[in-house]
């Protein structure tokens, strides 16, 4: 039985979390540009939205998370085979941790996300399911719907997420 370890907690960034998929937030738009009659900014293409595989097409759900309670135990991690996985906070206050990592068995990464920033799971990246804290609340799910087994979960020895 491995021995329980803690886990740091990085903070999100973009550059960071980079092999694992995008942050979502205005600052990372490669494009920002007026619209409406200049009534509001586009921050353009944040994302890569990937579902297409085994015709999949993109799901927009709300998944509404209790909070965790830390310290908190990570015992597994899953990953989406067929497709990406985004979540964007409803409300700026709400905050969550990101629990990735590389590859089968490698050390998992914990990232605290700032206000307002979502997350893009790219295609296969092994990563904890949501994990809200404080008081929980609503997030903006983009998925993929389809046939064929998009879940894989593994167990992933013992890992410890302190109180922040
Ligand atoms: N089960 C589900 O839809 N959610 C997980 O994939 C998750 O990452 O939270
Ligand atoms: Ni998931």
């Amino acid at each position: 039985m491995s021995a329980a370890r803690k886990l740091a907690v990085e903070t999100l960034s973009a550059e960071a979390f980079a092999a694992f998929g995008d942050v979502i937030a205005p600052e990372q738009a490669r494009q920002t540009y007026p619209i409406n009659q200049g009534t509001s900014m586009r921050y353009h293409d944040l994302a890569k939205v990937d579902v297409g595989d085994q015709g999949g097409r993109p799901l927009i759900s709300i998944f509404r998370a209790e909070p965790r309670q830390l310290p908190f135990e990570v015992r597994m991690l899953e990953r989406h085979p067929l497709g990406s996985q985004a979540f964007v906070p409803l409300s700026p206050a709400l905050r969550y941790i990101v629990v990735v990592a590389e590859h089968a068995d490698a050390t998992p990464r914990a990232f605290l996300a700032a206000q307002g920033q979502g997350v893009n799971f790219a295609k296969g990246v092994w990563h904890h399911p949501l994990l809200a804290l404080d008081q929980g609340g609503d997030f903006l799910v983009v998925d993929r719907g389809g046939s064929g087994e998009n879940c894989d979960e593994r167990a992933w020895g013992s890992w410890w997420l302190e109180r922040m």
